[in-house]
């Protein structure tokens, strides 16, 4: 699925200052404080996720050069203006498609504040390798454990704070469809920015 609130016509840096793009002389640079990126397997949930963090302002563009569309929203989070980006999904941070290829260079090129890697708690050992691949890399990485709803409904329980002290990142349970745990999610970007940034 992709963003239901995806196609505008008006630039997000218009929508914020209320004005065309073409009027502005400030750059999003710096009406941006923070950058967020959604990164994962495909079908996990970023894209709900992201809806959740952006509500109604959300542009789509194809990265340059290439034919992937990445969508990009703004949210307020502890006071502070982030731009969060929706990746296309992806297997691994060794490209083979040209959305990993694109996921990959979106993560080293725009030094994100922090990463959401989104996993679906139903396969959650399949999918953490690519957590410490991009903890490896030295990317801001949290861990959001998303579609805990479906992973109770077949007796499955995940421990998040033994999970937590296990890979050494934030790690946040979530049921985005549900639109359960995002005010956690909300509440740890926000202690882990400002920790980051002290
Ligand atoms: N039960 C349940 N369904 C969810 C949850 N989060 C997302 N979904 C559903 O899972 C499906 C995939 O969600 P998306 O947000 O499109 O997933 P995505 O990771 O963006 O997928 P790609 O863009 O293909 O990489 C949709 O049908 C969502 O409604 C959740 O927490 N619980
Ligand atoms: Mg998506």
């Amino acid at each position: 699925m992709n963003c239901c609130n995806q196609g505008s016509k008006k630039s997000l840096l218009g929508k914020i200052l209320g004005r065309s793009h073409g009027d502005s002389k400030i750059s999003e640079k710096q009406i941006f404080k923070r950058k967020m990126v959604l990164v994962g397997t495909p079908n996990v949930g970023k894209s709900v996720i992201f809806n959740r963090l952006t509500g109604a302002y959300a542009t789509v563009s194809n990265y340059p050069g290439t034919t992937v569309e990445v969508f990009k929203g703004t949210c307020r989070i502890g006071g502070e203006l982030f731009e969060v980006v929706d990746t296309p999904g992806m297997y691994s941070l060794m490209p083979i498609t040209e959305e990993e290829r694109v996921t990959r260079t979106l993560l080293l090129n725009e030094k994100p504040d922090i990463v959401l890697h989104v996993v679906d708690a139903k396969n959650l050992e399949r999918m953490l390798s690519m957590t410490l691949q991009l903890k490896e890399a030295g990317l801001p990485v949290m861990l959001v454990v998303n579609m805990m709803d479906e992973a109770q409904q077949i007796g499955r329980e995940i421990d998040i704070e033994k999970l937590e002290a296990l890979i050494g990142i934030p790690v946040v349970g979530t049921s985005a469809a549900l639109n359960r745990g995002m005010d956690l999610l909300r509440k740890k970007v926000a202690q882990y920015v400002k920790k980051r940034a002290a």
